[in-house]
C-alpha cells in the first residue's frame, strides 16, 4: 500500500514538473512576444511622431532627440531616410510640375501676377469657370526636393473655389487686414475673369454694417457685390436656400446632377456664380444659424455657390478647403498641408482696386443698358422649342439678365396680381409674345379671356382693320364681363379637353404628357395655356356659376399639370376673391406668382417684395410666392402701339395655316349671316330653328328642332322689342334655309305696330327665297287660326306659324260666337296638334302672365321651348319643369330652355338685325 502511495505521488510530482515547465516555457514565449511587440509599437510610435513634426523638427525636439538616438530605433531612422530619399527623388520636378499646374488651372487673371489683370475687366462667359485661384507662394529647401541643399525651391499656392470647394479661414490676433487682403484678392481675381455680372458676391461681416471690403464700394452700387445686414445673416442664408431649391429644382428636371453638368451639357451659364463671404469673430454662431449655414453649403456648390468664411468655426460639411492665418504674410492651408507655409501674395493696392472695381461696375451698368425692349426677349429665330417638358420663356430682364418664366410640372399653374394700371395685361403680352416666338403652334395652343371692359386681347383675333392674327391663339374672348358662362364655358371645354387626355394617357399607359408625346408621336398634344383676365368676374355673384366655376378651376388646377393644361388667372384684386379663399387648393396649385408693384396676396403673406418693387416691374416667383423665389424683372414696353401687332404679323405669315381663333366678343353680337350655324344649314328632314348664339367656346347656336313631337313650338318671352324680333328672324330664317322651296309657308302675323315693317322686311326675304310666305294684318289674326286649325287635319306642305305680340291680339282672340269657337280656342288647338301635323308656332308674348292666359287651364306643356327677354326667373318655373330659374335679365341676352335638350336654361345672344340699326 505504501509503495503504490509512493509510486502515485512521484507520478503526480513528475506531472507537475512537466506542466509548470511547460508553463515557464510559455510564458517566456509570452514575454518575449510582449517585449518585441512593445518595441515595435515603439517603433511606430516614433514613427507616427517624426512623421508629424517632419525630419528636420524632429531633430531640434530634445525629447524626439534622445528617442531617435536609442539604437534600437535605428531601423525606425533608417526606414524614414529611405521613404524620404524615395520621396524626393520622385519630387524632385515637384515644385515645376506645381507651378505648371496652377498655371494651366489658374487662368489669367485666376493666377496671374496682378499687373497684368487688374483694372480690366473680364471677358469670361463663365461655362466653365478655373479650376483654381491664387492666393500665393511657398518655398521648399532645395535638399528636401533632391536638389542642393541650402537652394530654394518656389511654388504658387491657389485653391479651388467655384463649383469645387468652399474656403474657411482662419485668422491670428491683428490679422484682420491681411485677411481682407486675401478675400479682395480672391475676389478681384474671380470679378475680373468673368463677364460684368456673371458673378455676384455678397457681404455679410456680423461686427460691421458697412465697410466691408471698402474698396468694393463701386461695385456695391450694383448686383455684383451686395452688403448685409450684419443681424440678418439668416435673410442671406434664406436667400440661398432658395437659390438652391430653385436651381437644384430646375437641373433635375432637365435630368442634370448638378448646375455644372447642365451647363457643361447646354453650353451656357445659366446662373451667375454667387459667393457668400461671411466674416465672423471666432464664436459659434447660434445653433439655428449653423444649421441653417450647415445646409446652405452642403447643397451650394452644386448650384454655383461658394461660401468664403472668416473666423466662422463651423465645421461645414462637403468639400472646404482651410487658409489658417500665422500671421500678416504667412498662412498655412489644408491645400499644402501643415508642414508648408504659404507666403500669402501682398494685398493688391487700394487705389487699383478701386478703380478695377468701379470699370466693372461701369461696364455691368452699361451692359445693363437702359431697360430692354419687347424685342429683347424674342429669339433669334422662332419655333424652335419643344413643350413636351415645360414651356420656358424670359418674361423680362433683371440688371441685364433674362428672367424666364416657367410653365411644367412644377409650376403648372400662374395667378397674376397688381392693381389696375400696374401693368398685368403688359405682361401677359410680354410672356405670350415670348412664348409664341419660341414655341410653335404645334406645340402651343392659347385660350385667352379677358373680362375687363375693352379689348385688350381682341388684336389677337383677325379683325377689320389687321387681318392677321396670333395663331397659337385658339380662342380669344373679350367683352366677357357679364357673360360669366363663358367663362364656364372654356372651363368646361378645358376640363373635356382633360379627359380627352387622361384618356389618351390611359389607351397609351402613360402618366403624363411628355410620354404620351413619346409614345403618339403623331397626334397633336400641344401644351394649352388658358389665360383668364380679371378672373374674378367668374365668382362675382354667389350663385350656380360661381359654384360651377369654382369646381371646375380646382379640377382643372388638381389635374390639369399633368396633361399639359396649364391656367394663367390674373386679377387686379386677388384678396377680394371670396369664393377662391374658401376653395384654397386652386391658389395652391397656382405655384407661379406674378407679382406687380403694390400686389397684394399674391406673394406669401410675410413676403413684401411686391410692395418695393418698382414700377413697370413684375416680382415672378416659382416657389408659391416664397420670398427666397422672388426674381424681379423689368418687363418690356409689350403694349405700346404696334410692338406686339408687329411680332404677330411675322408669327401669321409664318403659321397663318393653323387657322384663325375664334372670337367671342360680348360687345358685339354676331349676325346671322356671319354665323356658321347659320350658313352651314341646308335641307333637311329635321330642321332647327336657331335662337340665339351660345355662349360657348364653339361656334355655335342654340336652336329648337321642330319635330312632330307636342310641344314643338317656341315662345319669345319679354317686352324687348329688338332681341324679340331678332329671336323670330333667326328661327324663321334659319328654318326657310332647310326647306326646298315649296315644302313649307310661312305666316306672319304682326300685332305690334312698330315691329310691321319688320314683319314685312322678313316677309318679302322669305318670298325672294322662293318660299310662300304670307303676311296677315293683326285684325286677320282670329281669322288665320281659324283657318289654320281647320286646315290642321288634310295639312300637306309644313307650316311656321309667326305670330308677334300675340297678348296684343289676345281680346280678339278671345272674342266668341255662340256655337263657335274661339280665336283663342283655335290658336290652342294649333299649338296642341301644329306639331304633330307640322305645323309650328313661333310666337312673342310680352309678358309670362298673358302666355299662361293663352294657354289656359291646358299647363305649359305646349311650350316646349322659350327664350325670356326680360322677364324675371321666377315667372318661368312654371315652364321649366318647376325649377328655380336664376336669371337677371340684362341687354341683349336671352335665356333659352328647350325641354327635350336642356336640364336648365342656357344663356344665348340673339343674332343682330343689320336692320334693327336703323329701326
Ligand atoms: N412694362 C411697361 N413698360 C411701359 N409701359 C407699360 C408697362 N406696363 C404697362 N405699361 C403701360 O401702363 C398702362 C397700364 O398697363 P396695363 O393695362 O398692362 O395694366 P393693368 O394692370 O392690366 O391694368 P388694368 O387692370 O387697369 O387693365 C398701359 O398703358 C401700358 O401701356
Amino acid at each position: 500500500m505504501g509503495r503504490k502511495v509512493a509510486e502515485q505521488r512521484a507520478r503526480v510530482v513528475a506531472a507537475l514538473d512537466r506542466l509548470r515547465h511547460q508553463i515557464g516555457l510559455a510564458r517566456g514565449a509570452a514575454r518575449n512576444a510582449r517585449a518585441a511587440a512593445e518595441a515595435d509599437l515603439a517603433k511606430r510610435q516614433l514613427e507616427q511622431l517624426i512623421v508629424r513634426a517632419g525630419m528636420e523638427r524632429a531633430t531640434q525636439d530634445p525629447q524626439l532627440c534622445e528617442r531617435m538616438t536609442d539604437p534600437a530605433m535605428a531601423e525606425v531612422l533608417t526606414w524614414l531616410n529611405g521613404v524620404r530619399t524615395q520621396f524626393y527623388a520622385e519630387w524632385a520636378d515637384g515644385p515645376n510640375r506645381l507651378r505648371e499646374l496652377v498655371a494651366a488651372s489658374a487662368p489669367g487673371p485666376a493666377g496671374r501676377p496682378p499687373g497684368e489683370w487688374l483694372g480690366r475687366v473680364g471677358t469670361s462667359a463663365g461655362v466653365t469657370p478655373p479650376e483654381l485661384w491664387r492666393i500665393g507662394e511657398s518655398t521648399v529647401d532645395g535638399g528636401d526636393a533632391g536638389r542642393t541643399p541650402g537652394t530654394e525651391l518656389t511654388f504658387d499656392v491657389a485653391v479651388p473655389l467655384l463649383d469645387e470647394s468652399h474656403l474657411a479661414i482662419t485668422s491670428a490676433p491683428k490679422t484682420r487686414p491681411a485677411v481682407d487682403a486675401l478675400v479682395e484678392n480672391l475676389l478681384m481675381r474671380v470679378l475680373s475673369t468673368f463677364e460684368p455680372g456673371a458673378v455676384k458676391v455678397h457681404l455679410w461681416d456680423v461686427g460691421r454694417l458697412t465697410a466691408v471690403l471698402p474698396n468694393f464700394y463701386a461695385l456695391s452700387r450694383t448686383s455684383a457685390v451686395t452688403v448685409h445686414d450684419p443681424t440678418r445673416l439668416v435673410d442671406l442664408l434664406d436667400e440661398f436656400a432658395g437659390h438652391i431649391r430653385r436651381i437644384h429644382g430646375y437641373t433635375m428636371q432637365a435630368g442634370y446632377p448638378s448646375l455644372r453638368a447642365m451647363r457643361r451639357a447646354t453650353g451656357k451659364r445659366l446662373e451667375p456664380w454667387r459667393i457668400g463671404v461671411l466674416y465672423g469673430n471666432g464664436e459659434e454662431l447660434q445653433p439655428e444659424q449653423i444649421r441653417d449655414l450647415k445646409r446652405v453649403a452642403s447643397g451650394a456648390l452644386a448650384a454655383g455657390i461658394s461660401l468664403i468664411l472668416v473666423d466662422v468655426p463651423t465645421m461645414l460639411g462637403g468639400s472646404v478647403e482651410t487658409i489658417s492665418l500665422r500671421n500678416e504674410r504667412e498662412a498655412v492651408t489644408s491645400m499644402t498641408g501643415a508642414d508648408l507655409v504659404v507666403r500669402l501674395d501682398p494685398p493688391l493696392p487700394a487705389g487699383q482696386v478701386t478703380t478695377a472695381a468701379s470699370r466693372i461696375a461701369e461696364a455691368l451698368i452699361e451692359k445693363q443698358g437702359g431697360p430692354r425692349s419687347f424685342a429683347d426677349l424674342l429669339p433669334t429665330e422662332y419655333g424652335t422649342e419643344c413643350s413636351a417638358r415645360e414651356l420656358r420663356a424670359p418674361v423680362g430682364f433683371y440688371e441685364g439678365e433674362p428672367v424666364d418664366v416657367v410653365i411644367g410640372d412644377a409650376t403648372p399653374h400662374a395667378l397674376i396680381g397688381g392693381p389696375s394700371g400696374s401693368g398685368k395685361t403688359n405682361f401677359l403680352y410680354a410672356l405670350l409674345g415670348s412664348l409664341c416666338a419660341r414655341y410653335s403652334p404645334d406645340e402651343l395652343a392659347l385660350y385667352l379671356l379677358d373680362f375687363k371692359e375693352g379689348v385688350s386681347f381682341a388684336g389677337l383675333a383677325p379683325g377689320r382693320k389687321d387681318a392677321s392674327w396670333l395663331p397659337h391663339a385658339r380662342l380669344v374672348g373679350v367683352n366677357v364681363n357679364t357673360d360669366r358662362e363663358f367663362g364656364l364655358a372654356l372651363l368646361r371645354f378645358l376640363a373635356d379637353e382633360l379627359r380627352r387626355r387622361s384618356a389618351a394617357a390611359k389607351q397609351h399607359e402613360v402618366t403624363n404628357l411628355a410620354e404620351l408625346r413619346e409614345q403618339d408621336p403623331d397626334g397633336h398634344w400641344p401644351r394649352i395655356v388658358a389665360v383668364i383676365d380679371e378672373f374674378q368676374y367668374l365668382f362675382a355673384e354667389r350663385d350656380a356659376v360661381t359654384a360651377l366655376a369654382t369646381s371646375l378651376l380646382e379640377d382643372i388646377a388638381r389635374r390639369g399639370r399633368s396633361q399639359g393644361i396649364h391656367l394663367i388667372l390674373a386679377s387686379q384684386d386677388i384678396a377680394g376673391i371670396e369664393a377662391f379663399w374658401g376653395k384654397p387648393a386652386v391658389f395652391e396649385q397656382c405655384t407661379l406668382r406674378i407679382a406687380m408693384p403694390k400686389a397684394r396676396r399674391v406673394l406669401a403673406e410675410t413676403n413684401q417684395a411686391a410692395v418695393a418693387a418698382p414700377r413697370w416691374h413684375a416680382v415672378v416667383n416659382h416657389d408659391s410666392g416664397i420670398a427666397h423665389g422672388n426674381q424681379l424683372a423689368h418687363i418690356p414696353d409689350a403694349s405700346s402701339k404696334g410692338v406686339f401687332p408687329a411680332l404677330q404679323r411675322q408669327l401669321w405669315e409664318r403659321y397663318a395655316g393653323h387657322g384663325s381663333p375664334r372670337l367671342f366678343d360680348g360687345a358685339h353680337a354676331p349676325a346671322l349671316e356671319d354665323s356658321a350655324a347659320f350658313t352651314s344649314l341646308s335641307p333637311t328632314e329635321r330642321p332647327r330653328a336657331l335662337v340665339g348664339q351660345s355662349i360657348d367656346v364653339a361656334d355655335t347656336a342654340q336652336a329648337v328642332e321642330l319635330t312632330g313631337a307636342p310641344g314643338r313650338n317656341l315662345a319669345v318671352l319679354g317686352t324687348s322689342q329688338k332681341d324679340a324680333l331678332s329671336i323670330l328672324d333667326s328661327a324663321t330664317r334659319s328654318l326657310a334655309r332647310q326647306y326646298q322651296p315649296g315644302h313649307v309657308e310661312f305666316v306672319l302675323c304682326c300685332a305690334v305696330e312698330r315691329c310691321l315693317t319688320a314683319v314685312t322686311v322678313l316677309g318679302e326675304r322669305l318670298v325672294a327665297e322662293g318660299h310662300k310666305a304670307d303676311v296677315v294684318p293683326a285684325d286677320g289674326l282670329s281669322e288665320l287660326v281659324t283657318t289654320l286649325s281647320t286646315e290642321l287635319p288634310g295639312m300637306r306642305t309644313s307650316r311656321i306659324v309667326v305670330l308677334y305680340g300675340v297678348d296684343a291680339a289676345l281680346p280678339a282672340l278671345e272674342h266668341k260666337e255662340p256655337g263657335k269657337q274661339s280665336g283663342l280656342d283655335h290658336l290652342r288647338t294649333l299649338l296642341k296638334q301644329g306639331p304633330g301635323r307640322g305645323l309650328h308656332v313661333l310666337g312673342w308674348w310680352r309678358g309670362v302672365a298673358r302666355l299662361k292666359d293663352t294657354l289656359g287651364f291646358g299647363g305649359t306643356d305646349d311650350i316646349g321651348a322659350w327664350a325670356a327677354l326680360d322677364v324675371q326667373g321666377n315667372e318661368l318655373a312654371p315652364f321649366c319643369a318647376g325649377q328655380v330659374v336664376h336669371w337677371s335679365p340684362r341687354p341683349d341676352r336671352a335665356l333659352f330652355f328647350d325641354r327635350t335638350t336642356h336640364s336648365s336654361p342656357e344663356v344665348v345672344i340673339p343674332f343682330r338685325r343689320p336692320e334693327a340699326d336703323d329701326e
